[in-house]
């Protein structure tokens, strides 16, 4: 039986009508096809990197399988719709902490439209894209039995200056990551979900690694997803730590030339990880009064004074 995915934490979702994402039993993911250019995109891209001999199989493992393209009943009633099906990369996962973060200082394709242009900058200026190379599209992080989830709203991660991207990707690694803003993130969790040698960072580097090379593909608007389940984590078992890349809607082909843009924005997110790993940290709201009722982080050193 079709789902609404649990653990999804960004993009168009299936729930209240929607046309989103649905999930099965078996561990599929089914994304249901835009009835617009970026739906046949998406195919294209599955179908040309699926047959494209060139990948190396440790590339590829960063991807969700593809098992092609399947008609079914749209989640909003629509209809029959075609979906893309992908392995569900969340399907053996129990309390599964996810961020979905897009990267590349700009999400849209140089051959897009005037009006895609500009709908896609006011984003990538208002969110830290252009500033770090990346932006949180969504997240959520495990607490306990009792607490659950934190899932943050996705207003509140729109308004993420560079300060709160900081203060979030700690609290991903926290065992007292809760959304109370005031609680300093431990980041008891850091050295064996970000360090080690098959940690988030170790498949950073891999991947970066790549796409120092590849010229096949331009990625632009893609999310990295980082995942890790913290119950086995505090069991002393491997904590799951993945990354993974999905959302193909606006890739273009590389022509021969690296991708910048991506890979930039890779960097950059490498960095923030290492530093986490490397530095002390000084929580910046521990003076600073933040206002509770919109959930803000606070961001700005200069209202702590
Ligand atoms: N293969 C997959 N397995 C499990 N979860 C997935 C998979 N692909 C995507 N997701 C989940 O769905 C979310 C949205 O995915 P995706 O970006 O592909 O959708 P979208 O609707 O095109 O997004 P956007 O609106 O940002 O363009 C991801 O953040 C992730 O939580
Ligand atoms: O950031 P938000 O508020 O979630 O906005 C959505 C997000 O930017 C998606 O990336 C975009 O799809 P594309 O990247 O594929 O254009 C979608 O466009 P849409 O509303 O036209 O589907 C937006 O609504």
């Amino acid at each position: 039986m079709l789902k609404v995915p649990v653990h999804q934490v960004a993009g168009h979702r299936a729930s209240d009508g929607n046309l989103g994402p649905l999930v099965d039993d078996s561990g599929r993911f089914y994304k249901p096809l835009q009835g617009d250019e970026r739906g046949s995109n998406e195919v294209a891209f599955y179908s040309s990197f699926s047959s494209n001999t060139k990948i190396p199989d440790h590339i590829r493992r960063f991807f969700p399988v593809f098992h092609g393209t399947q008609l079914l009943e749209a989640s909003d009633g629509s209809g029959l719709c075609p979906h893309l099906v992908l392995q569900d990369l969340v399907s053996s996962c129990v309390n599964p902490s996810i961020m979905d973060i897009k990267i590349g200082a700009s999400t849209w394709p140089p051959q897009a439209s005037e009006d895609y242009i500009a709908k896609c900058l006011k984003k990538d200026r208002e969110g830290t894209s252009i500033q770090l190379g990346f932006r949180i599209s969504g997240f959520q992080i495990y607490g306990n039995k009792e607490s659950g989830f934190w899932k943050a709203d996705k207003q509140f991660i729109k308004s993420f200056s560079t300060e709160d991207v900081r203060l979030v990707l700690r609290k991903f690694v926290s065992s007292n990551a809760s959304a109370d803003l005031d609680s300093d993130p431990d980041c008891a969790f850091a050295s064996v979900v970000y360090g080690g040698s098959s940690g988030i960072l170790a498949q950073l580097l891999e991947l970066k690694a790549w796409f120092e090379d590849q010229t096949i593909f331009h990625f632009y608007s893609c999310s990295v997803l980082v995942m890790y389940e913290k119950e086995l984590t505090v069991e002393g078992r491997s904590s799951g730590a993945a990354v993974k890349l999905v959302d193909f809607a606006h890739v273009v082909e590389g022509v021969g030339v690296i991708d910048h843009n991506f890979l930039g924005g890779l960097c950059s997110l490498i960095k923030f990880i290492s530093e986490i790993l490397t530095t002390p940290y000084e929580y910046p709201s521990k003076t600073c009064p933040h206002d509770t009722e919109k959930n803000r982080l606070c961001s700005d050193n200069s209202a702590m004074e």
